[in-house]
């Protein structure tokens, strides 16, 4: 669906330097980008700030030429056919709108109709569903300019839906929202990745998005690609300690020297065993650990996405 090789994207900005003097400098926003996603992938692109994520994605869709490398998307050269890209991906940018801002919400749909030439039974086929899933009815006549951010934001994935693209993406697409739109969202996009089999590909900078969306992460930093795989082997690989987090039924002795234990945390009667997975497994350390204290109840943490983009930061 998406194919990226040594994708690079460079800016000329012109910075003073002295009183009269204007000098030229080169930013490479994205240098050598490479990677491909198929059919049906969820993949989460992320980043810190000024990685080079909304540059690479705005040459994905067409909106900047890239400086060198190949890039595909849907079989499609993004910069010189836009109009052909259009019809296949869908784009939902968090911070732009594709909404006339003046008109009901129903107007906007009904124009992007006459844009996409959608048939009429499937144009109100998938309207109808979108209303159904994302709850639009109770404001589909309100002007846009008039909706919160929510409902807009439920309104511009319907828009980018409705002439049925195999690819969605989206930059940014929880941006700003409270927990309960945000997780009604993400809801509706993992169905539409799963049931539909729609492509996704988004930045974030939310990793609950990605911990709920998407089973592969692509780090991107200064321009370039820093990892690149399943989100569950980064956790493996990245953040190798677990945690088992035990409730005594009352204080008993330390457990610190167990084999596989890195560090123990007591807050009252719970304790945060971290252990590393390569040495030991969380049965064997449930059952050393039973052997010593009285235990009540047992659960096994994995590491927050959170902690596995942190350390892969600070590995830069
Ligand atoms: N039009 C432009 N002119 C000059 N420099 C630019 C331009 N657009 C982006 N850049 C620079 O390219 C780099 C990458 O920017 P980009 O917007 O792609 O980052 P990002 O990963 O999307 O960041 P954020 O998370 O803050 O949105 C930054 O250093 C930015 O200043």
């Amino acid at each position: 669906m998406i194919e990226v090789r040594d994708l690079r994207r460079e800016f000329v900005v012109r910075a003073k330097s002295g009183r009269f003097r204007r000098e030229k400098r080169v930013v490479t926003a994205v240098a050598d980008v490479s990677f491909d996603i198929a059919a049906g992938e969820a993949v989460g692109y992320v980043g810190p700030n000024g990685a080079g994520k909304s540059t690479t994605i705005k040459m994905l869709t067409g909106i900047l030429v890239p400086t060198a490398g190949h890039v595909r998307v849907a079989g499609v050269d993004p910069s010189r056919d836009r109009r052909a890209l259009a019809r296949r991906i869908g784009v939902v940018f968090g911070q732009r709108s594709q909404l006339w801002w003046d008109l009901p919400l129903r107007d906007s749909f009904d124009l992007l109709r006459s844009v996409y030439r959608v048939p009429a039974a499937d144009h109100a086929r998938r309207l109808h569903e979108c209303v159904d899933l994302l709850g639009l009815a109770a404001f589909l006549d309100t002007p846009v300019r008039q909706l919160s951010l929510g409902q807009r934001m439920r309104g511009e994935v319907t828009a980018a839906l409705l002439h049925a693209p195999d690819l969605l993406v989206l930059d940014e697409p929880t941006i700003g929202l409270d927990l309960e739109s945000k997780e009604k969202l993400r809801e509706f996009l993992a169905e539409l990745n799963t049931r539909r089999g729609t492509t996704l590909l988004l930045t974030t900078h939310d990793l609950d998005d990605i911990e709920r969306l998407c089973p592969r992460l692509v780090v991107i930093d200064r321009g370039t690609v820093l990892v690149d795989g399943p989100l569950d082997r980064l956790r493996t690989e990245v953040a190798p300690e677990r945690t088992l987090v035990v409730d005594l039924e009352r204080p008993g002795p330390s457990v610190a020297d167990l084999p596989g234990v890195v560090s123990v945390r007591a807050e009252g009667l719970r304790l945060r065993i971290a252990f590393r997975r390569a040495e030991t497994t969380a049965a064997a350390l449930i059952a050393a650990v039973a052997a010593r204290v009285d235990v009540h109840d047992v659960a096994v943490a994995e590491p927050e996405i959170d902690d596995v983009v942190r350390e892969l930061y600070a590995r830069r």
